[in-house]
């Protein structure tokens, strides 16, 4: 079984969790849009649900596939999101904004009862942070803003290289007008402190570690999909 043929299993055991009327959170990345097609395949079926997308891109996934949209702000408390993830622990804490979405990731998922992530068994780690940290910045004071990243992950003993983001045509922007920067930790032992030290950093919008969010994971390997669940 290949990583694709993975991720759709992660996505068909993710969709036996949705329920016709529920209002879901569609997240981002190359598993997350498996789960989109398949959602689309139960649409066209006659499930009823409605969604609110986490970026621009798996938006026009949507409309492209007929999944009916909605906004944040049109619904405001949601029943289910499901997501991909760059990195998972046994604990559900997640590195997620590979893709640049975490932003609004965090914010859909925050907005949900209940977060279900999907993945194949590569993103299944011992400790977090082999996968490079997303931190969203804003342009602005964008040095003061890499010192102050520094200073932090010193205090907590992490070092690595801060990598300003790129795509084909200069600095990588966010859906929010928002750059990221890659910071290559190797290994996140107090992933709980440093979300909150990134957090108390005027010019960092927000981080990929997602903690104490997801409820359950399905990480799909060869022989199938297992279902990990959040001790808390
Ligand atoms: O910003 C992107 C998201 O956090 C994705 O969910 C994450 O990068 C995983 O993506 P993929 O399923 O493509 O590995």
């Amino acid at each position: 079984m290949d990583a694709r043929e993975m991720k759709i299993k992660a996505a068909e055991a993710a969709l036996a969790h949705v329920e016709s009327g529920m209002r879901l959170g569609i997240g981002t990345g190359s598993t997350a849009e498996e789960f989109v097609r398949l959602l689309a395949e139960k649409v066209a079926g006659g499930l009823k649900v409605e969604g609110v997308p986490t970026s621009e891109r798996t938006a026009r996934l949507c409309v492209e596939l007929g999944v009916p949209l909605k906004s944040l702000d049109e619904l405001p408390a949601l029943d289910l999101t499901i997501d991909g993830a760059d990195e998972v622990d046994a604990a559900l804490r997640l590195i997620k904004g590979g893709g640049g979405a975490l932003l609004r990731e965090k914010i859909v998922a925050a907005a949900s009862e209940r977060m279900i992530v999907i993945a194949d068994e590569s993103k299944l780690v011992d400790t977090l942070g082999a996968f490079a940290l997303p931190i969203e910045v804003n342009p602005f004071g964008l040095v003061s803003t890499r010192i102050a990243i520094e200073k932090v992950a010193g205090r907590l003993g992490l070092s690595g290289e801060l990598r300003l983001r790129q795509s084909g045509d200069g600095d990588f922007t966010t859906d929010g007008g928002h750059h990221i920067i890659d910071a290559s930790f190797g290994r996140i032992p107090d992933a709980e402190a440093l979300s909150s030290e990134l957090n108390s950093i005027p010019g960092v919008v927000e981080h990929g570690l997602f903690i104490n969010m997801a409820a359950l994971a399905i990480i799909a390997g060869p022989a199938g999909a297992r279902t990990l669940q959040a001790n808390r």
